[in-house]
């Protein structure tokens, strides 16, 4: 059951618009107060009626609410942290659903209040939209919710805000935030890298030789210049905000990369065909682990293999 009365979302896009579609689709019959730094924003979200009410800027936005939700990009929340600081209510909760952690709460601690929790949170769902007409109920259906709560913070509360999670469709889990941002590197920043670049490729070649590279693209690489679609500036901010894990995750990537390509050009085939062969078990391996082919499971597959990350 949602415990919360008054939820403020700050920042009106794909995923701030998705969880007031999935909290309505759970019955929550509280307030959903949100607001945009834009006027054009906030009225084209009072025209989608998703929320109860929308406040003009982010300090009227958290009067009185019991749960705040940043739903900015990454680079902003700093600044939001400090500007709602003197306007949220004892005992409320702040989270964010940011797609790194570390910087994040860097950023937004050092401005909550005693008496305020700060609770970390990364919904693993998206998609390459964005705005608040892209959202719908069904977004967080099945996917993980990872909390990265920082040390003292009250089991309940942790408790109270997965529960809340959960009532969206969320599976939840609890990750240190460190560790978290080095998973995620691996399985979402450094692939968006990684799609970015072969869709600026093959641009560039079509360019040079007025072929028809994206016409007749195949289904992998449509699958990358959807990714590729995503939106710059959150983009902009994830690389930025995560660049320690993502370099260090680019780094063996290349590496990788280095020795499948020095594979092809000396025709070193047993090379590629036992890599070929190692990845394929990797894939058919979580298939017969029972977990389904969604990017968290994959996740959860990373995160087992990879070492806990000092925090810093
Ligand atoms: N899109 C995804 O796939 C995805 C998935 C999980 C988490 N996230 C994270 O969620 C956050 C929001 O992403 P989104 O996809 O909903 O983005 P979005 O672009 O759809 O929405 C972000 C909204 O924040 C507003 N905004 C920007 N600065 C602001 C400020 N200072 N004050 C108030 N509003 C401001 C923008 O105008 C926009 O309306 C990001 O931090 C992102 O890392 C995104
Ligand atoms: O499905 C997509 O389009 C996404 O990119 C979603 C995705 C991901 O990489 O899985 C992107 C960023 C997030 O922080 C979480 C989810």
């Amino acid at each position: 059951m949602i415990e919360y009365k008054h939820v403020a979302l700050l920042g009106l896009g794909l995923i701030s618009s998705s969880i007031a579609h999935a909290l309505r689709r759970a019955g929550f019959d509280g307030k959903i107060v949100g607001t945009a730094r834009s006027a054009a924003t906030r009225q084209q979200a009072a025209a989608l009626g998703f929320c109860t009410r929308i406040a003009e800027t982010n300090r009227e936005a958290v009067t009185g609410a019991d749960l705040v939700i940043i739903c900015t990009p990454v680079g902003a929340m700093g600044g939001i942290a400090a500007e709602i600081a003197p306007a949220l209510s004892p005992g409320a909760t702040v989270t964010d659903v940011g797609s790194v952690k570390c910087r994040i709460i860097e950023a937004v601690s050092p401005h909550i209040p005693d008496g305020v929790d700060f609770i970390p949170g990364h919904p693993l769902a998206g998609t390459e939209h964005s705005g608040p007409a892209s959202g719908f109920a069904e977004l967080f259906d099945n996917r993980w919710c990872l909390l990265t709560p920082l040390e003292g913070t009250e089991t309940a509360a942790i408790e109270r805000l997965g529960t809340f999670w959960q009532a969206l469709g969320s599976r939840v889990d609890t990750m240190d935030p460190s560790h978290h941002d080095l998973v995620l590197a691996v399985t979402s920043h450094v692939p968006h890298l990684i799609a970015y670049t072969m869709v600026g490729v093959a641009d560039d070649l079509q360019r040079v030789t007025e072929s028809e590279v994206v016409n007749y693209s195949a289904a992998g690489f449509r699958d990358f210049t959807r990714i590729a679609a995503s939106d710059p500036t959150m983009w902009r901010d994830v690389f930025l905000n995560n660049k320690e894990a993502t370099l260090e995750i680019l780094g063996r990537f290349t590496e990788e990369l280095f020795a499948l390509q020095r594979a092809i050009r000396t025709g070193d085939g047993d090379h590629l065909h036992d890599y070929f062969t190692h990845t394929r078990a990797i894939r058919r391996g979580i298939i017969d682990a029972g977990q389904d082919t969604a990017a968290p499971d994959f996740g959860r597959f990373v995160a087992a293999k990879l070492p806990p990350k000092e925090p810093s």
